[in-house]
C-alpha cells in the first residue's frame, strides 16, 4: 500500500468514527436521560393505587388536551392511573354503565359552541333523559373560555349541570379559566387541592397485598419523561398521508395535520392600498388534483410551518442536523397508551418545522420543565420564580410582554435539550382557521384566504411575525420570485355563515377589517347564481364595513364599488375611524340608520351576519338592543333578552375571533 493510499485510508475511518461517535453520542445521551428517569422513577414506585382516572378532553386548538396532559402526569405522581382521552372517541356505556372517575377540560368555541372533538358527545349529553344514568360516575369539570365571548365557558359550565342532571357525583369543584387574562393560573389555581381532595375520597388498594398479577404490572407503568427515542435512520421520510391508515394514534393535533390534504397556493397579493398599518393577504388555493370540496365562507384550516430561517437557527442551537432523518420508537412500556407526536421516519427539518411550536406564547409548565433540563442553580431558580404564582407579575413583564418564545427561553438560560426533550417541551403547532372569502358556486376549484398579518414590535424595534404570517409572508415572497414549491396543507370545517336561498330574507352584512371575508363570499355566490339564472337566490344584501383610512387598509374596495354598481350590493355603508377628527365605527352607523336596520331585520324578519373583533360583535349587539329599546319601547332588561333570543333563533349569526 503507498503512502497516498494510507493516507486515504486513515481519512475514511477518521470519518466513520466521527460518524459513529456522533450517533453514539446522541444514543449515549438518550441512553443516560432514561437511566435518570429510570432511577427516578423506581424512587417514586409504590404499590398503593387510588385506581383509574379519566381525562377527556374538548378541544379546538390543543390547549385542553395540553391540561389533560398536565393531569395526567399530576394524576401518576399522585398514584392514580390515568388515561387521556379525546371526547370524539367516548363510548356512552363508559358513562351509563362504569363505575368511573373522570375529569373533563371543555373548552367553548363558535358563539358559546362546543369544540368539533366534543359535539357528538355535547349532543348526547344534552338529550339524555334518563333519571341517574351517570350514578356510578365520580367526576369534576375544568371550562376553558375567554371573557370576550358572550357565552363564556358555556361548555364547561353546562357539561357540568348536565353531569348533575344526569345523577354524576361531582368529587371536586368546578372551575373555569379565562384566556382573555389568566387561563393557565387559573387553571393552576383549581387544580391546587385536586388530588389531596380526591385521594381523601378514595379508598387506595396496596397491590403488593394483593395477587392480582395484572393489576401490580399494570400499576408499575407509571414512570415519567420521554417515553420514546428518536433514532437515525438511513430511509427516506414518510409521506404523510400515508399516516392517516398507519394504524397508529397520534396527538390531537397531530391527528388534524395527517389528516390535512396539500394543494397548491395559485396567487398571493396585497388587498391593501398602503402598509402604513400593517398588511392583508388574500391568497388563492388551487384545489385541482386534490378530492376537497368547499361550500361558500365555510372555515379553512391552514397548517402554517415555521419559518425556515428559523428553524436553521434552532437546529444549530441544538446541535442537529435537519437532514437527518429518524425512526421514533417508543419505549415498550409505554407503546399501549402512546400518542405519536408525528409519523415516521421523518427528517429533524420536518419535525421542527411542521410540528415544533417555539415561537408561540410560553406556557408557565413549560418554565417548569425547563428549570429541569438546567444545571446551572441561579438559572433554575429565576426559571422556577417565573413559573411560580408568586412570580406572576415578572412572568407577565418578562415574558408575556415581551413576547418571548421557547427558542429566546433556550438562548437566553444557554439550555440545549436533546430532540426528544425539545419535541416534548413544545406544543404541537396548532392550524390557523380563516373563513373562506370566496364561493364555491363562483369557481369548485379556487378557494380563497384573506389575513391581517399578526406582527408584534419588540423591545429592540424588531418585528416577529405570527406562524402563519410568516409563512404568507414567505409564500408572497416566493411567488414574486418566481420559486417553486407552493404547496400547502389545508383542511375545511363547517361555519354558521350560509345564506338563505329565499329572496324575501333581506340581509345585513357587518364585516370590518377582515370579518369582510364572508361576504365578499356571498357577493360572490350571489352573484354567480344571477349570472346562472338560477331563480332561488337571496334577496336584498347590505353590507357595513370599517376600517381605519379609506385610502390605507379598505381592502376589496375595487369588488365593492363593483357590487353596488351591479345591484349585488343593495346599500353599502363605510365607516373610516381614524379620517376624521372623531373615530366612527360600523356600531355607529348602525344608530345612524336605526329606522333602517329596524324595518330591515325587525319588521321585514331579515337576518343579520357579523364578522370579526370580539369586542365589535359586543358593540353591534348592544347596539342592536338600542334600536329594538327603542322602537319596541321596552327597558333595558327585555331588549337584551329579545336580542338574546334572536341569536338562539340564529337570526343574528356571529363568527367572532
Ligand atoms: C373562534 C373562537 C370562538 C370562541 N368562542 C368562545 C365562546 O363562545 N365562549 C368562551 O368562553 N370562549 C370562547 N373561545 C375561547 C376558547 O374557549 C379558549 O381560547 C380556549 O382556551 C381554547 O381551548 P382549546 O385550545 O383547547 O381549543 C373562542 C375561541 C375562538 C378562537
Amino acid at each position: 500500500m503507498d503512502t497516498e493510499n494510507i493516507l486515504i485510508g486513515v481519512g475514511i475511518a477518521i470519518f466513520i468514527v466521527a460518524i459513529v461517535f456522533k450517533f453514539l453520542k446522541k444514543d449515549t445521551v438518550i441512553e443516560e436521560a432514561k437511566v435518570e428517569q429510570k432511577v427516578q422513577a423506581k424512587k417514586k414506585e409504590s404499590t398503593i393505587t387510588y385506581g383509574k382516572v379519566t381525562l377527556f378532553f374538548g378541544s379546538q386548538s390543543g390547549t385542553a388536551n395540553k391540561f389533560c396532559n398536565i393531569l395526567s402526569q399530576e394524576a401518576l405522581d399522585n398514584d392514580f392511573e390515568p388515561s387521556v382521552e379525546d371526547l370524539k372517541d367516548f363510548k356512552q356505556e363508559f358513562f351509563t354503565k362504569g363505575d368511573n372517575l373522570v375529569i373533563l377540560c371543555m373548552a367553548t368555541h363558535g358563539e358559546g359552541d362546543p369544540t368539533d372533538n366534543a359535539k357528538e358527545f355535547f349532543e348526547w349529553i344534552k338529550n339524555y333523559q334518563e333519571d341517574n344514568a351517570f350514578k356510578n360516575i365520580r367526576y369534576t369539570v375544568f371550562g376553558l373560555g375567554n371573557t370576550q365571548y358572550e357565552h363564556y365557558n358555556a361548555m364547561g359550565r353546562q357539561t357540568n349541570q348536565h353531569f348533575e342532571r344526569l345523577g354524576a357525583k361531582r368529587v371536586y369543584k368546578y372551575g373555569e379559566g379565562d384566556d382573555n387574562s389568566s387561563l393557565e393560573d387559573d387553571f393552576n389555581e383549581w387544580k391546587e387541592n385536586l388530588w389531596t381532595e380526591l385521594k381523601k375520597i378514595i379508598t387506595p388498594i396496596d397491590l403488593s397485598k394483593q395477587n392480582d398479577q395484572n393489576a401490580a404490572s399494570h400499576h408499575n407503568k407509571k414512570k415519567s419523561g420521554t417515553a420514546f427515542k428518536l433514532v437515525p435512520t438511513e430511509a427516506a421520510e414518510i409521506n404523510f398521508d400515508n399516516a392517516k391508515n398507519d394504524g397508529k394514534k397520534y396527538e390531537f393535533l397531530t391527528d388534524g395535520y395527517i389528516h390535512g390534504t396539500v394543494a397548491n397556493v395559485k396567487s398571493i397579493k396585497e388587498l391593501r392600498q398602503n402598509n402604513n398599518d400593517g398588511s392583508t393577504l388574500h391568497m388563492e388555493i388551487d384545489l385541482k388534483n386534490t378530492n376537497l370540496k368547499y361550500k361558500t365562507a365555510m372555515n379553512i384550516e391552514i397548517f402554517a410551518e415555521n419559518d425556515p430561517a428559523l428553524v436553521e437557527k434552532v437546529g444549530a442551537h441544538l446541535n442537529l442536523d435537519l437532514n437527518q432523518r429518524v425512526e421514533l420508537v417508543v419505549d415498550e412500556e409505554f407503546i399501549e397508551k402512546f400518542k405519536y407526536p408525528f409519523p415516521s421516519p421523518i427528517s429533524v427539518r420536518s419535525i421542527l418545522s411542521k410540528f415544533c411550536d417555539f415561537q408561540g406564547q410560553l406556557m408557565k409548565k413549560t418554565l417548569k420543565d425547563l428549570a429541569k433540563l438546567t444545571s446551572n442553580e441561579e438559572h433554575k431558580t429565576r426559571l422556577e420564580k417565573l413559573a411560580s404564582a408568586a412570580g406572576k407579575k415578572e412572568f407577565d413583564s418578562e415574558i408575556y410582554q415581551k413576547k418571548k418564545c421557547l427558542f429566546d427561553l433556550l438562548k437566553e438560560y444557554q439550555i440545549v435539550p436533546t430532540l426528544e426533550q425539545f419535541v416534548d417541551l413544545c406544543p404541537r403547532i396548532s392550524p390557523r382557521l380563516f373563513t373562506i372569502s370566496s364561493s364555491d358556486i363562483k369557481n369548485p376549484e379556487i378557494v380563497t384566504v384573506t389575513d391581517s398579518l399578526v406582527a408584534d414590535k419588540l423591545e429592540d424595534g424588531s418585528i416577529k411575525h405570527g406562524i402563519c404570517s410568516k409563512y404568507l409572508i414567505n409564500f408572497n415572497n416566493k411567488l414574486k420570485n418566481g420559486m417553486t414549491g407552493n404547496r400547502i396543507r389545508v383542511g375545511f370545517k363547517t361555519s354558521s355563515f350560509i345564506l338563505p336561498q329565499d329572496s324575501k330574507t333581506p340581509i345585513i352584512m357587518i364585516g370590518p377589517g377582515t370579518g369582510i371575508a364572508p361576504f365578499i363570499a356571498f357577493c360572490q355566490e350571489k352573484e354567480a347564481l344571477l349570472e346562472k339564472g338560477i331563480n332561488i337566490c337571496p334577496g336584498e344584501f347590505t353590507l357595513y364595513f370599517g376600517c381605519r383610512h379609506q385610502n390605507g387598509d379598505f381592502i376589496f374596495r375595487e369588488e365593492l364599488e363593483q357590487y353596488v354598481k351591479s345591484g349585488i350590493l343593495n346599500k353599502l355603508y363605510t365607516a373610516f375611524s381614524r379620517d376624521q377628527g372623531s373615530k366612527v365605527y360600523v356600531q355607529d352607523l348602525m344608530i345612524k340608520n336605526e329606522e333602517e336596520i329596524y324595518n330591515t331585520f325587525f319588521e321585514r324578519n331579515g337576518l343579520i351576519y357579523i364578522c370579526g373583533a370580539t369586542a365589535m360583535g359586543e358593540s353591534v349587539v348592544n347596539a342592536l338592543r338600542k334600536i329594538v329599546q327603542k322602537f319596541k319601547n321596552i327597558d333595558e332588561q327585555e331588549a337584551h333578552k329579545f336580542v338574546e333570543n334572536l341569536e338562539k333563533e340564529k337570526r343574528i349569526i356571529k363568527e367572532l375571533w
